[in-house]
């Protein structure tokens, strides 16, 4: 399977063994999945869950998977388990990808945000600068904070003016709002691990990739609140906007659903991701935006379209009121604050990696709530018609 693959410049590749730090989570679990299916690789996955892995460590029925010999599960925590820095020093390449990451979480559980994505990735870069191991960090296009067009007078015609909200890896400020803004310790954790990778690699030679997703989205992202997560959970929107089309509940709209994303397919990030890992002399010292700045929508543009999408997978009519406005004060909490817009400036990952996003918003939608439909709706209907309990 590996024989005759090669890199963008035409060098063949070799397989190596990967150290992946928070492999079962969403996008950990379509890496692994790639790595697995279309590599030589080995992957020593490390997580304190393994649900979303579980058919990549266990055969489904008799016989073993096809690749039994190259996929390890070590369930460790990173924050207190000395097996980490064995792990990393059996491993070539440290991808590292564990994190609080929702924004539920932000500002309601901001020790935690900051000791996730601060704190508890130091011995990471610590044990890859001392033992010269090469790391792919994951970090956030939250970083870019809030686009500075958002300052300008709303009938500004510089707003139309990308320069004003294009995000640029190397050009870009970092605009949070003030620290009573707790939604901010996340972006700012990030960006101080992002800070310390790069000074790393400045001064140690470290070795490195920095990775800033902008709205990765498809199948197994996140929970549906009550099924497969707690039912009080505040996931990221797909799911949020999935538990209530399964539920046939309003989708509710933050604020008015005004700020905007663009979205990518889980799919097409990977591959850029796969891209990295094998072509270490064009990734290493880039960071790289990873997104799709064709599919931009606003919050309530996406809630439409999630409604259109839905009603045709699921073959269900869709609601008389398929949305409801609610705060962001009701919704998250106090301290919550958003990014506006965020586009990707895709010229750095274009360069090194050639790498271009393919799925429309639609397509990817379809095929995600198909998932979503297909593994949740029967579980949905079960408890819905359970009587609730005293
Ligand atoms: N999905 C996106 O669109 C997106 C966007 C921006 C940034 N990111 C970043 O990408 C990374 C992965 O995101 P995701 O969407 O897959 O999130 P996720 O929550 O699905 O995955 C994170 C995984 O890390 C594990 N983890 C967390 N803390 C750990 C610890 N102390 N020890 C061991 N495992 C731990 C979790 O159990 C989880 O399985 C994160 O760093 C996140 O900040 C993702
Ligand atoms: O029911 C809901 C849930 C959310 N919203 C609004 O949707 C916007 C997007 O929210 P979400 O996907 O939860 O997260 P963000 O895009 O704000 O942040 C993520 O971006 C990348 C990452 O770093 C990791 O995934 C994370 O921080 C937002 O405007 C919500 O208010 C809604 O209207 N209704």
């Amino acid at each position: 399977m590996a024989s005759g693959r090669v890199d963008l410049d035409g060098n063949p590749i070799k397989p190596i063994t990967i150290c992946m730090i928070g492999a079962g989570g969403f996008i950990g679990s379509h890496l692994c999945e790639k790595i697995l299916a279309e590599t030589p690789h080995k992957v020593l996955a490390v997580d304190v869950y393994s649900d979303k892995i579980k058919h990549l460590l266990e055969p489904s029925g008799s016989g073993s998977l096809p690749w039994a010999d190259r996929i390890q599960f070590h369930r460790l925590n990173i924050k207190n388990d000395p097996r980490l820095e064995g792990l990393i020093k059996m491993a070539d390449l440290i991808i590292n990808l564990a994190a609080i990451c929702t924004p539920a979480d932000y500002n309601t559980r901001p020790l935690d945000t900051i000791y996730s994505n601060f704190i508890d990735a130091l011995p990471v870069v610590k044990y890859c600068s001392e033992n010269s191991k090469r790391l792919i960090h994951f970090s956030t296009c939250e970083i870019y904070g809030k686009t500075i067009g958002c300052f300008l007078p709303k009938d500004s015609p510089l707003r139309q003016d990308p320069a004003y909200f294009v995000l640029k890896e190397d050009a870009s400020p970092c605009i949070f709002g003030p620290i009573e803004k707790q939604r901010w310790s996340y972006a700012c954790a990030k960006q101080l691990i992002e800070r310390l990778i790069y000074a790393e690699g400045a001064e140690n030679g470290l070795e490195f990739t920095i990775v800033r997703p902008f709205n990765w989205i498809g199948p197994r992202m996140d929970f549906i609140p009550g099924i497969d997560g707690p039912s009080e959970g505040v996931p990221r929107v797909l799911a949020c906007f999935s538990n209530n089309l399964l539920r046939r509940e309003p989708l509710k709209l933050v604020d008015g659903g005004q700020s905007q994303r663009t979205f990518v397919y889980i799919k097409d990030a990977i591959e850029a991701v796969l891209l990295m890992i094998e072509n270490p002399a064009r990734a290493n010292g880039h960071i790289f935006n990873v997104g799709n700045p064709n599919n931009e929508v606003t919050v309530r543009q996406l809630a439409e379209m999630m409604t259109q999408v839905y009603s045709k997978v699921s073959a269900e009519p869709p609601l008389d009121t398929p949305t409801i406005d609610v705060s962001s004060k009701e919704f998250y909490g106090e301290g919550y604050d958003d990014s506006d817009k965020r586009i990707p400036d895709m010229t750095i990952i274009n360069r090194q990696l050639g790498w271009n996003p393919k799925t429309s918003l639609w397509d990817l939608l379809e095929s995600t709530l198909t998932y979503q439909h297909r593994t949740y709706a029967e579980a949905i209907k079960k408890a819905i018609s359970k009587p609730a309990a005293n």
